[in-house]
């Protein structure tokens, strides 16, 4: 019912796209001074660190490869899709961020059009089709299509609905989007204005957007790109409002692009950064009384009969949401992948990056091996492994609950959203800090876009806001933790990742067995400490708001959510923790994998205690003592990840094209890279600046002048 993707293999239309051609043509003098200077350079390029690196890597970064990707299958697949798409130069992207707004969206279109010939001229799996997609690395209407339109679609349409629209979407005869937020109400689906009215004479629904506020507002791929979108409306039939609901609305002539009538729509303006989400036509809809049938409301959940009867089927209303759960499972997964770019890149620009330490004219010391670099670093290279593992298992989740849907079985509805919700906000926002943490990481050179930084930052940081703001999400984990705790009392015994919650009496009271530091690399020590925390937190703040004096329950929580934000964050950090516990205890093949696995896991965790010590003090998990000796192991942690590092970001299996970092490239011949690009720069094009005559040439003989008169 919920499930997305589809088949691409039936695709047969082909799209006809030319070659790109750089607009910055270095002129012939910069090639020479250039050349000049990079051979000189390259000369003294430290082209050898990155391969004693390797070398002193203690465990087979092959099968680490394997275990990153989740199968042989999985390197293969990936690793052919990376450089196909790293080998077409309609695929570069080194230019980006010098391309207007314009510019960039006609890229964008270019490379789609690109992209699905070959998955058509190749015949691409959707797996290779999704991989493909992925490392072309340019938000873009097709995201949006295949993301959220057809799963739309498939989760809310009827069998015949499905019959109908899917194929059209799947040979992108039809280009849809997810118009549901409004310029007035995001977080607040139900708050949403847009009206859909039955109109029973011509079996119809109008659709209506009654003030500025009902505006759709953001639905990506919308802006210029979409013919077709999946509207988000409160349904009126008969005179009484039946809420929010899903109806396939037509935008665009498949004749001329141009807008139906009755419809108003654009792009909403460009976006934070450079270069990145400025890819994607986020979009303006208004709806002047629009008519569309009555088939086109998607009638899955609930429908209207042609008399117009509204009929609701005997399924959850939350289904409505299902789209957004499955992308905000998909979200998960993307956190690790872009943590682990920013990762990748940090690592091997420190391993190259040297200052300092050198008092006789010896070499200086690499950055990597300062404690203070590895402190800031090496938590954030753990967490990446830490958030692929429990996207798997959250893939594994979402499928298991469509299944069980599928069968009518609603049982774990909401254990998948809180999983969901929590996951995405609690990853999203790490991996947004850490992203910037690396630029910081990388110094100075990070703050250029060639370093890769900036842009994977500002294309980043709106995943904290969209598919639900990351706050509302843990606030939704958190009203279902307060269901569970007030549930204990009752004898029901809570399931799933809440099931701890049934050992309320042992965590209430357990106190922590750690006594020295290699005490806390027992997994035992560590899940109990975090189960302990979260629980005693979400008991707290429930004893909090039933204490909040004579106020209604939905009173005492309002006043409560910043300590309720903090008990749903311990709770999924536990979540996070308990997933990789699981994953280092399975088979894991290949020489060192496994151990380097389990120093990652309890970097993780004790790197996760010591930033929220407060808590396990606050809580009495731990004692002070207990909390030294966990930061003391982390200590030596870090010493162990060391000789490992730069092994450990190449089992990511990264390809240059697709980190496009200079700093990060695989060979680490940072300084030449930077050279060269730096001469890419469109203000490079002339020596002489344009408006040297209009303004600099003036200012200086004017100056010039008054001297001379002095
Ligand atoms: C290069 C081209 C090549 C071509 C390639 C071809 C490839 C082919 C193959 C590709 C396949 C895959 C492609 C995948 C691509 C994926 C990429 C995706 C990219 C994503 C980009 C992002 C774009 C962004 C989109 C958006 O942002 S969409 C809008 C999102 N909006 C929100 O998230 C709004 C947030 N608000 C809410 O969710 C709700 O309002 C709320 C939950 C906050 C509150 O809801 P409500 O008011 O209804 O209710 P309550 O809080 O009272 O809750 C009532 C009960 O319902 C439960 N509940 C709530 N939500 C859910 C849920 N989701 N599921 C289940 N249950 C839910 C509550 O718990 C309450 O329960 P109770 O009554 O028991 O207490
Ligand atoms: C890049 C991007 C792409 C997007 N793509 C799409 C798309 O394709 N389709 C689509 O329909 N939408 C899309 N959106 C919209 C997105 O889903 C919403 O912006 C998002 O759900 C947040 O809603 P909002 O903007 O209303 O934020 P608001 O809810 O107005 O948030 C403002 C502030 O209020 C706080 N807040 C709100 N409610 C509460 C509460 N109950 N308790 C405590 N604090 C609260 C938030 O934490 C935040 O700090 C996109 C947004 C972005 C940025």
């Amino acid at each position: 019912m919920w499930r997305g993707g589809s088949n691409t293999r039936t695709c047969k239309r082909r799209f006809f796209s030319s070659p790109t051609r750089s607009r910055h043509h270095r002129p012939p003098y910069i090639c020479r001074l250039h050349s000049r200077g990079s051979q000189h350079l390259k000369a003294m390029a430290e082209v050898d660190h990155l391969a004693a690196e390797r070398a002193t890597a203690r465990f087979d970064v092959e099968e680490m490869k394997v275990a990153w990707a989740g199968s042989r299958h999985a390197v293969h697949v990936a690793d052919r899709m990376a450089r196909l798409v790293a080998s077409d130069p309609v695929f570069r992207k080194d230019n980006r961020t010098m391309l207007s707004r314009k510019e960039l969206f006609k890229d964008t279109l270019r490379k789609a059009a690109h992209a699905w010939k070959r998955i058509v001229e190749l015949r691409l799996t959707e797996e290779e089709a999704d991989l493909l997609r992925q490392y072309v690395d340019q938000p873009g209407y097709v995201d949006l299509h295949w993301g959220m339109f057809v799963p739309a679609i498939k989760g809310q349409g009827t069998e015949e609905q499905q019959h109908k629209w899917l194929p059209l979407a799947y040979k992108f005869q039809i280009i849809g989007c997810y118009a549901q937020t409004e310029l007035g109400h995001g977080s607040n689906v139900q708050g949403l204005e847009t009206t859909a009215t039955f109109d029973p004479k011509t079996d119809e629904f109008v659709i209506h957007s009654p003030t500025l506020t009902s505006s759709k507002w953001w639905p990506g791929g919308l802006g210029k790109a979409s013919t077709h979108a999946v509207v988000y409306a409160r349904l009126i039939t008969e005179g009484k409002d039946y809420g929010i609901h899903g109806f396939i609305v037509q935008l665009r002539s498949l004749e001329d692009h141009s807008p139906l009538p009755g419809v108003t729509l654009g792009d909403i303006g460009g976006k934070f950064g450079s270069g990145a989400y400025n890819s994607m036509d986020n979009g303006v809809l208004r709806f002047d009384h629009v008519r569309i049938p009555r088939d086109q409301m998607l009638m899955r959940l609930s429908q209207v009969t042609r008399e117009g009867k509204y009929v609701h089927s005997n399924v959850p209303k939350q289904l409505l949401y299902g789209t957004m759960v499955y992308v905000r499972q998909s979200i998960v997964a993307d956190a690790s992948k872009a943590l682990s770019r920013a990762v990748c890149i940090a690592v091997r620009y420190s391993a190259v990056r040297k200052q300092f330490g050198s008092q006789d004219g010896g070499p200086e010391t690499q950055v990597l091996n300062y404690k203070t670099q590895q402190s800031r670093l090496f938590p954030l290279l753990a967490s990446a492994y830490a958030f692929r593992f429990v996207g798997d298992w959250l893939n594994w989740l979402y499928t298991d609950v469509t299944q069980k849907l599928e069968a009518k079985d609603f049982s774990t509805l909401q254990e998948a959203h809180a999983c969901t919700a929590g996951l995405k906000a609690v990853t999203t926002s790490v991996t947004a800090d850490a992203i910037e943490e690396c630029r910081k990481l990388c110094g100075g050179h990070g703050y250029l876009n060639s370093s890769g930084l900036p842009e994977l930052f500002a294309v980043y940081v709106p995943a904290c806001t969209y598919e639900g703001d990351n706050v509302v999400l843990l606030l939704q984990v958190a009203r279902i933790l307060m269901k569970t705790v007030s549930q204990l009392a009752s004898g029901k015994q809570p399931v799933g990742t809440m099931a701890y919650m049934g050992k309320v009496q042992y965590l209430m009271q357990c106190k922590s067995a750690v006594s020295s530091a290699e005490d806390w690399l027992n997994p035992d020590a560590i899940q109990e400490a975090f189960e302990a925390r979260a629980l005693r937190m979400a008991v707290n703040c429930a004893q909090n708001i039933s204490q909040a004096a004579s106020q209604e329950e939905a009173a005492g929580f309002y006043e409560r959510s910043p300590d309720l934000l903090e008990a749903a964050v311990a709770h999924i950090q536990l979540i996070i923790v308990t997933k990789f516990i699981e994953k280092v205890h399975q088979e894991i093949p290949g020489h060192g994998v496994k151990e380097q696995l389990q120093a990652l896991c309890n970097v993780y965790a004790l790197y996760i205690l010591h930033k929220h010590l407060g808590d396990f003090l606050a809580t009495g998990c731990i004692t002070p003592r207990q909390g030294a000796l966990a930061n003391e192991q982390l200590g030596k942690l870090y010493a162990q990840v060391r000789p490992n590092a730069v092994a450990l970001v190449d089992a990511f299996n990264y390809t240059d094209h697709y980190l496009g970092s200079v700093l990060g490239r695989y060979d680490g011949d940072v300084y030449p890279a930077l050279y060269e690009e730096a001469w890419k720069d469109p203000l490079n094009e002339t020596v002489v600046p344009e408006g040297y005559h209009e303004y600099l040439r003036p200012l200086i003989k004017q100056q010039q002048l008054k001297l001379s008169r002095l």
